[in-house]
């Protein structure tokens, strides 16, 4: 079937004046004033022989009209009881975009923009730039040269809220679906445009121009008027396009929420992280809290030493750090450790007295016997002598020589702990008044000065 069920007003010339635009199932598409509304019910009916639009006050007392008056004014009046007036219920046409196109073919109007003339974009251009400059566009718009068709890639550019192009010359087929309807203007590559015929229930039936799209019109939202309409535009215009943004607008949306989610879902993660860090960080804290309040006061803590080349110097690890070094190390002795393994340096535990102090013999918890050397406080022996005492000994490694195992600093205290010698030192043997020096066989005294001068030479550190 051609042509569409649409109203036209034509001068005595036979030229259209304006259209109502086709009837979309519920009002014609182009008459936003009729509106669906409580008090009257609008029909359209159409057979073989007529198509009568009417239509029914629902309220009996109530009374309408529809006047067409010489101007060319289409005009729908109620009655107001009150007031005793015939009030315009509404009139076509209405505005500068309800005459008769307007804008030209393939140009479009909407009153809310300026100039109120607009092309579809991508792919259209105005024909007549200058006149349409000049608000002048009756001459419509063109498609761009880049813009050309190719029949079998081209794209339908969706869009909202239309006026549907006029349609008299429209190809229908009430049958068809909106997607059958595009499957069948896609194949006919004369195809422009296509719509629904119907927009009730989902939308139904098939409209499909051939040929220059005219008097079309945007509203701004579907309940003044209009419907979606799909123009043929070459594949490369179907990019980004700020006519389908409405069209869009629900999967923009939809992306919106996607977003959003997704950004929740990442934030609530990261939040999650960060309070976890947190926490396992202050659980740390309060370890390391812990363990500092364990250890002496930081002017009461052990200094740990180590021998590098015949030099003392303090090792950068912490007292109760863990790191090792290549370095020659002294193990330290925690002052608690050697008052224990003495007996508190009871005299039962004495070994005897040196230049320095105290000797006391001393088991550690491991049942290893050591003599621990305590430093006199009075003695002139401070950290200097100490450390080259620690220093001599350390170097002076020999099976026949007393081995220093560690030392202890800490506050006051400063002790070596060295191996212990059952059998004592070598001065009592020599010095010994109870143990007479000429007891000794020469040849036994000869034998010990071979062995300690056997030992200082074989050291490492050379006398
Ligand atoms: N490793 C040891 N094993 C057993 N007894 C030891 C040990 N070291 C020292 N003694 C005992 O402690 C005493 C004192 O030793 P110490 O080394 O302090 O003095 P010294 O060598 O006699 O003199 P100086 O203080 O001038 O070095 C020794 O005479 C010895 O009886």
């Amino acid at each position: 079937m051609i042509g569409f069920r649409e109203l036209l007003l034509l001068n005595n010339d036979g030229k259209i004046i304006w259209r109502t635009g086709p009837w979309n199932g519920r009002k014609f598409s182009g008459v936003p004033g009729m509106k669906a509304v409580s008090i009257m019910q609008f029909e359209f009916e159409e057979n073989s022989e007529e198509i009568i639009y009417s239509f029914e006050m629902l309220n009996a007392s109530l009374y309408s009209r529809v006047v067409m008056n010489s101007s060319g004014i289409a005009q729908r009046f109620v009655w107001a009881e009150t007031t005793k007036t015939w009030n315009v219920f509404w009139s076509f046409p209405d505005d500068y975009c309800d005459k008769f196109n307007e804008c030209g073919p393939f140009g479009f109007c909407d009153a809310n923009t300026a100039p109120m003339c607009n092309c579809m974009t991508p792919g259209f251009a105005p024909k007549n730039k200058q006149a349409w400059d000049f608000r002048d566009g009756s001459d419509g718009c063109v498609r761009n040269r880049s813009s050309k068709l190719d029949c079998g890639s081209d794209g339908f550019l969706p869009l909202k809220n239309m006026k549907l192009p006029e349609s008299s010359k429209a190809f229908v087929d009430q049958t068809k679906n909106l997607s059958e309807c595009g499957e069948i203007c896609k194949k006919k590559c004369s195809c422009a445009a296509y719509a629904n015929m119907d927009v009730t229930e989902g939308g139904s039936g098939c409209l499909i121009w051939e040929m220059d799209l005219v008097d079309m019109r945007r509203y701004a939202d579907s309940e003044d008027g209009g419907q979606d309409l799909y123009v043929r535009v070459a594949a490369s215009d179907l990019g980004e396009s700020p006519m389908t943004k409405s069209s869009k607008n629900s999967s923009g949306s939809n992306n919106k929420v996607v977003k959003l989610v997704g950004i929740t879902i990442g934030a609530s993660v990261v939040l999650i992280f960060l309070i976890i860090l947190f926490h396992l960080m202050r659980k740390k804290l309060q370890r390391l809290k812990k363990l500092e309040s364990d250890i002496p006061a930081p002017e009461k803590r052990v200094k740990d030493f180590t021998l590098k080349d015949g030099v003392v110097v303090p090792n950068k690890r912490d007292y109760y750090g863990e790191t090792k070094t290549d370095e020659l190390e002294l193990p330290l002795f925690d002052f608690m450790t050697l008052v224990m393994a003495t007996n508190n340096f009871s005299n039962s535990s004495k070994l005897g007295q040196g230049g320095f102090g105290c000797v006391y013999k001393g088991t550690l918890k491991e049942g290893e016997v050591v003599a621990v050397k305590r430093l006199s406080r009075i003695s002139d022996q401070g950290i200097e002598e100490l450390k080259n005492e620690v220093q001599l000994i350390a170097k002076l490694q020999h099976r026949n020589l007393v081995r220093v195992l560690g030392c202890c600093i800490e506050a006051e205290e400063k002790l070596l702990v060295y191996e212990f010698m059952e059998n004592k030192s070598l001065d009592m043997f020599l010095f010994d008044k109870e143990k007479n020096v000429t007891q000794l066989e020469n040849q036994t005294r000869d034998h010990m000065w071979d062995c300690s001068r056997d030992s200082l030479s074989s050291s490492r550190f050379k006398i």
